[in-house]
């Protein structure tokens, strides 16, 4: 049956990085028999300027009507004075939870030819394959209560609660061990357990799941050593599962191993495999409306949305070679350039790749 995609392309380079994704889809579809349909909505500030909410009711009808969802980024300084219940952003946390989209991959690949690019010296990172889990429905995030009050001696208080039920570890813990059984078998978790209630709770969860997982390796890291030992020794990990907040904080921290953070993408399941594909970054409102910006992170996100979601992988397959190849050319964004390489924009990047797919 003809499986449906819901495109956001949202704010910033948003559009400009989805349009070259949007353009493989449909080469997939014109020229390998990809049976899928797909249509576009508004989300983020866009969605803000049309209709006074970053995500109306129909659009989340829309997004839980669809068998997947591709997003490009939300978000830029047009709405930073807004009320932070309708800032752009919110409307990425509701997709997420609403559609109960808890588990979070974002793979730190680096492709051999970007060496150069990453801020490692290369010996650190080459060949470094890191998938990062991101709990990323629950935690500090969604916690209640939050807000900003009023004390007694006058002076306001911000305050959010960092809040992990053992269900939604355990659910989250399956999803990293079984990563991990089709890689190198090893987990590093990722917490705070030596100051963190919730974290003390999420580590002994940990152990506990690891045990139907006998040939996994577990392993438990602090989070400060965890961010100081991916720019020491990346290679060590295999899988690394986190909660919202950390996973957030180290997956751009890993995306730089990988010559930039355009190079990520991402993928939000839900427990029966229905996804948000997304970069990791955001709208980049610094690059914004000059065809500047990596597109690569968001083909790469189309590329896991057929492997993840609708099981096409030797189309998948295909996307991942189709932008290597490119980067065997030599042709580069502005953000992996480094001297002798030949400098290209989003929309040659999107050319040279629609030319690797044929
Ligand atoms: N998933 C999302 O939609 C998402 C993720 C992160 C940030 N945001 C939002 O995006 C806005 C900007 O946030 P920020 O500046 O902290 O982070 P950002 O990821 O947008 O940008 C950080 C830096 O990385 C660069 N960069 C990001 N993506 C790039 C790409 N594809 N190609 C080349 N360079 C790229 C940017 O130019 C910038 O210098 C904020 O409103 C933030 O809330 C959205
Ligand atoms: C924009 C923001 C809400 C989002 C997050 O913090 O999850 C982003 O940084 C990400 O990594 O997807
Ligand atoms: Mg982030």
């Amino acid at each position: 049956m003809t499986k449906k995609v819901l495109v956001l392309p949202g704010d910033g380079i948003g559009p400009e990085i989805v349009g070259q994704a949007t353009r493989v889809l449909d080469a997939l579809i014109e020229n390998h028999g990809l049976d899928v349909t797909y249509e576009s909505a508004l989300v983020g500030g866009s969605s803000y300027d049309a209709h006074e909410t970053p995500l109306t009711d129909e659009v989340l009808a829309q997004a839980k009507d669809a068998d997947a969802i591709l997003l490009g980024a939300v978000g830029g300084p047009k709405w930073e004075q807004y009320d932070i219940s309708v800032r752009p952003e919110k409307a990425l946390l509701k997709l997420r939870s609403e559609l109960e989209l808890f588990g979070n991959l974002r793979p730190a690949i680096l492709y051999k030819q970007l060496a150069d690019a990453s801020s490692l010296k290369p010996e650190l990172v080459s060949d470094l394959d890191v998938l990062i889990v991101r709990e990323l429905t629950g935690g500090i995030y969604f916690g209640q209560p939050r807000g900003i009050r009023t004390l007694e001696n006058g002076e306001r208080q911000g305050y959010n609660t960092y809040v992990y039920s053992e269900s939604e570890v355990e659910r989250i813990a399956h999803v990293a061990f079984k990563a991990a059984m089709l890689r190198d078998k090893r987990v590093c978790s990722v917490d705070k357990a030596n100051v963190l209630e919730a974290t003390e709770l999420w580590r002994e969860v940990m152990d506990r799941v690891s045990k139907e997982y006998p040939e996994v390796e577990l392993t438990h890291m602090y989070v400060d050593n965890a961010a100081m030992q991916l720019v020491r020794a990346p290679k060590q990990f295999d899988v690394m599962v986190t909660g919202n907040m950390f996973g957030d904080i180290l997956s751009d921290c890993a995306a730089m191993l990988t010559g930039s953070i355009g190079m990520l993408p991402s993928a939000s399941l839900d427990a029966n495999g229905k996804g948000m594909y997304e970069p990791i970054h955001g709208s980049a409102p610094d690059i914004a409306g000059q065809n500047k910006a990596n597109p690569l992170a968001t083909i790469l996100s189309v590329s896991m949305l057929l492997r993840h979601s609708f099981g096409e992988a030797e189309l998948a397959d295909k996307i991942d070679q189709a932008v290597s190849t490119v980067l065997d050319q030599g042709l580069r964004t502005a953000d992996i350039h480094t001297d002798g390489d030949k400098l290209v924009s989003t929309t040659e990047m999107g050319d040279a790749v629609l030319a690797a797919l044929a």
